[in-house]
């Protein structure tokens, strides 16, 4: 037993924490997939913690652990300093899915956060009644969900997990399926209920894509970087509020944070030394993954791209194109592996392949896509037995395709591999006899099924 007395003051115990988890999933073809490892996290009583990071990279995840949705593989999950056992009862989680129940009323789904709680009827209606008009549905109490916008039934979402007063409250990408306005709004009343000093709301923890989202609310920013999901970038953020987003520091955090997602997903590798009679690509020294990303996309976007020549910032691409930051970066990726982009720092560029690419016509489209898809070395997985074999069982090749990208999901790599391969003409996928095979020339895919 430890006698001596500490002669500095022992540091507040955190709300939740986890303590080098790992987790894995079995996926549906029985992989195992290592999402998480080694995640040491830890949300301070009074803190506001928002975690970034690429689609996949296992920020959900983290918050099952966190509240205790679903056990670490190993590793320990901890709430108050002490082992979760089970679902955490002073944490409450709002997704983005509004999940209310279509049946009950505003009142009946706000009640559905005290159905854990045994507290009488009285002290339920008023807990009820509060946090209804902590989140302004003051005039909503028997409203039906159907009944109201987007913006109000993520009100009732954000009310029913506030209902039961929870020590931390959870948001998982709860404003991405809002307007811009009803989520800047929403995102403002959230702040002020935190800060509030006469209110309940202690400490918050938000998994969301959203950069901006994140250096506007929280204290502090982890940025997840993926495959398998580790703790990367950990940013302070003391700014005051009510936050300026023009404000030099506001516009630095977004930048950091910008070049540290894009650099993960879009290093700036050196070219490739030539081979004599290989052809140079990034892809083929090493077994690299692809992105899940459609066809259609990569060819939107090279239209779009030769369309508005001015267009060359990662950002304004985004923007250009309405998709959030981190699914831009994934289709530029598919892009750069193609060898159809390059991507120096946060520019992008047509390589002399794209600008080839876009001048062609559809059939000159699709040989270059060919031959790019053919440098890949992860094709060559299937490639090499279509060569020998006139078709191949996909389990198969989703089992070999495990074994060479243990951190990506071997289905849905494999779905985007025969959407690509498709469209490339080198390979096709029977869902019903479950066989891959190389498709007779003149099967080749109408655009529009791309
Ligand atoms: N129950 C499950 N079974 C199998 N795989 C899973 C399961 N849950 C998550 N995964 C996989 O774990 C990885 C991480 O998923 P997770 O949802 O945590 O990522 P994320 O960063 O939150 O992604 P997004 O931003 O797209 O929501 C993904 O590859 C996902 O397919």
């Amino acid at each position: 037993m430890n006698t001596s007395t500490p002669s500095l003051k022992e540091p507040p115990v955190p709300v939740a924490e986890l303590r080098a988890v790992t987790k894995t999933f079995m996926t549906a073809g029985n992989h195992e997939l290592k999402v998480l490892d080694n995640i040491d996290l830890a949300v301070s009583e009074g803190e506001f913690l928002a975690l970034l990071g690429q689609s996949g990279s296992g920020k959900s995840t983290i918050l099952r652990c966190l509240t205790g949705l679903i056990v670490p593989t190993s590793g320990r999950a901890l709430a108050n300093g002490k082992p979760l056992n089970g679902v955490n009862p002073d944490a409450s989680v709002v997704f983005q899915t509004f999940a209310l129940y279509p049946w009950l009323t505003v009142e009946q789904n706000v009640a559905v956060g005290l159905m854990a709680r045994k507290i009488g009827r009285a002290e339920r209606d008023a807990a009820v009644d509060r946090a209804i008009e902590l989140i302004g549905l003051g005039n909503y109490h028997s409203a039906f969900p159907r009944e109201l916008s987007g913006g109000m039934r993520q009100r009732v979402g954000i009310a029913r997990a506030l209902v039961s007063q929870p020590k931390l409250l959870c948001l998982d990408e709860a404003f991405s399926a809002l307007d811009v306005l009803t989520a800047e709004n929403l995102r403002q009343e959230l702040i002020s209920l935190w800060r509030d000093p006469g209110g309940d709301l202690s400490s918050v923890f938000m998994v969301t894509h959203n950069i901006e989202e994140a250096v506007e609310m929280a204290t502090r920013i982890v940025v997840v970087f993926p495959r398998p999901g580790r703790i990367g970038l950990v940013l302070e953020n003391k700014l005051p509020y009510p936050r300026d987003s023009k404000d030099p520091e506001f516009q630095r955090l977004v930048s950091v944070i910008h070049e540290c997602i894009t650099t993960m997903t879009l290093p700036d590798l050196p070219p490739e030394t030539p081979v004599k009679g290989e052809p140079i690509s990034r892809a083929r020294t090493r077994m690299e993954s692809i992105p899940l990303v459609p066809v259609g996309q990569i060819l939107g976007l090279m239209s779009i791209l030769s369309d508005s020549p001015d267009l060359s910032n990662i950002y304004d691409i985004s923007d250009e194109i309405g998709k959030e930051f981190g699914e831009t970066i994934a289709i530029l990726k598919a892009a750069e592996i193609l060898e159809l982009i390059d991507t120096p720092r946060q520019e992008v560029r047509f390589t002399e392949l794209g600008r080839k690419f876009v001048a062609a016509d559809r059939l000159g489209k699709r040989a270059i896509f060919e031959e790019q898809v053919f440098k890949l070395r992860l094709f060559h997985i299937i490639i090499a037995l279509l060569k020998e074999y006139e078709e191949v069982e996909a389990e198969r090749v989703i089992k070999d395709i495990g074994s060479a990208l243990p951190y990506d999901n071997p289905e849905k790599i494999f779905e985007t591999m025969i959407a690509w391969g498709r469209y490339a003409g080198l390979m096709d996928y029977n869902a019903k006899t479950g066989m891959v095979f190389v498709p007779e020339d003149g099967d080749a895919v109408e655009d529009a099924h791309i």
